[in-house]
């Protein structure tokens, strides 16, 4: 979940009329990109926004309760269509692999790519060692 809340997607979605926004005319039609990036690190909802902490997702007060503040998926009737399956299959695999394995990691990015999507600079390549014979 924590995971999920760094990373990003701009999704567009055209005005439907005009609008005021903040004192600027949106016209019809205007294509407008919300941008999950900020709305994820904004410390008015999220506090020390930049510190990874699943805790948030399992505390009870950890995240905050706005319906607009965590939308990994999307939000409303265009939300993602495989958000149950694709947090399932994540746990699944999480619950599977890490128990039975070691990882090592050998290098890291250390700087993120800004454009659509945010990525890491780089690849992280690791090794899965069963943990039976990591002893
Ligand atoms: C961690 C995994 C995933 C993430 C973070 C993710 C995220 C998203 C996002 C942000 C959108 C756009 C929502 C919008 O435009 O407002 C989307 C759309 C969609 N996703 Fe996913 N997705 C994931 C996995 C999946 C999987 C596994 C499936 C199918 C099995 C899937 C099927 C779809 C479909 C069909 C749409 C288009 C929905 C529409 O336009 O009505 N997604 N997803």
């Amino acid at each position: 979940m924590n995971t999920l809340q760094r990373q990003d997607y701009n999704p567009r979605r055209p005005a439907l009329a005009a609008f005021d926004a903040a004192g600027h005319t949106v016209e019809a039609g205007t294509d407008l990109l919300v941008c999950p990036y900020l709305t994820h690190r904004d410390p008015e909802l999220w506090p020390d926004p930049e510190r990874f902490d699943p805790r948030r997702f399992t505390a009870p007060d950890g995240r905050p309760t706005h319906p607009g503040a965590y939308f990994p998926f999307g939000i409303g009737p265009r939300a993602c269509l495989g958000l149950q399956f694709a947090l399932r299959e994540s746990t699944v695999l999480l619950e599977h692999l890490l128990p039975a394995h070691t990882p090592a990691f050998h290098s890291a990015p250390t700087k993120a790519v800004y454009g659509i999507t945010v990525r890491p600079d780089g690849p992280t390549p690791a090794t899965l060692t069963p943990a039976l014979m990591a002893g």
